[in-house]
């Protein structure tokens, strides 16, 4: 399942991380990727450690947990440290699929990459090509969003970005471990979640309501995984 997070950043956050990704320093994406991922992937991306990643990083991280969908949709469990990164001058990234599990950076921890997450940060019209283009078993689906509007998609699945071939591509990437590590599980629970709300707005009071979060807490209960 593929999710829209439409403004997870405010026009000013926005405002916000450009100005502080224009003053950063960029190093090679290949950097952080695997050995097949490093023979696809050509981009920049901003060190982890980085002052700036850090600050903007934990401000993608408040901002996820303001947002109701990012979390009825991903259930999440650990978000990893949203990382950067920068596609321009026919900068791509290749088929791939991100690696199953990563270290959280300075601790012994590890987080499993149930879903992986693009935040976009320039304007579609900023640039030429940079579509982010993900597989599944319905076909494949090119996303380009508004700037400050987000794509969770299964971390299962092939995806590439096409060749930027005019202006700059500015995003912010990561991956979350859910509670619910099956895809189609985690679709049933937001479904039921948007029913009962709906069901909350259009018959306030309705004895359903409480049997029906009784289900959804119910299944969570058996689903998740802690
Ligand atoms: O830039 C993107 O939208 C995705 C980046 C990506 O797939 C990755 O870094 O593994
Ligand atoms: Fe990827």
């Amino acid at each position: 399942m593929m999710i829209t997070i439409p403004q997870l950043l405010s026009a000013a956050e926005v405002r916000h991380f450009r100005d502080r990704l224009a003053q950063a320093e960029w190093t090679d994406g290949r950097a952080t990727a695997g050995h097949l991922a490093s023979q696809v992937k050509n981009n920049l991306q901003l060190p982890e450690d980085s002052p700036a990643s850090r600050e903007l990083g934990d401000l993608v991280l408040q901002a996820l947990g303001r947002h109701p969908l990012f979390l009825s949709g991903a259930l999440p469990l650990k978000v990893l440290p949203p990382r950067f990164n920068r596609y321009e001058g026919g900068g791509t990234y290749g088929p791939h699929v991100d690696a199953a599990v990563f270290s959280v950076p300075g601790t012994p921890h590890r987080v499993r990459s149930d879903l992986s997450a693009t935040l976009f940060l320039s304007e579609p019209d900023e640039y030429e090509g940079g579509e982010l283009t993900v597989s599944d078993t319905y076909g494949e689906h090119s996303v380009k969003l508004p700037a400050g509007d987000m794509v969770l998609y299964p971390g299962s699945s092939l995806h590439h970005v096409t060749p930027v071939t005019r202006g700059a591509r500015l995003a912010s990437f990561f991956w979350v471990q859910s509670l619910v590590r099956d895809d189609a599980q985690r679709a049933l629970m937001l479904e039921l979640d948007g029913a009962i709300q709906q069901l909350a707005v259009d018959a306030p009071g309705h004895p359903s309501l409480g049997r029906l979060t009784g289900v959804y807490h119910n299944l969570l209960r058996q689903w998740s995984e802690t």
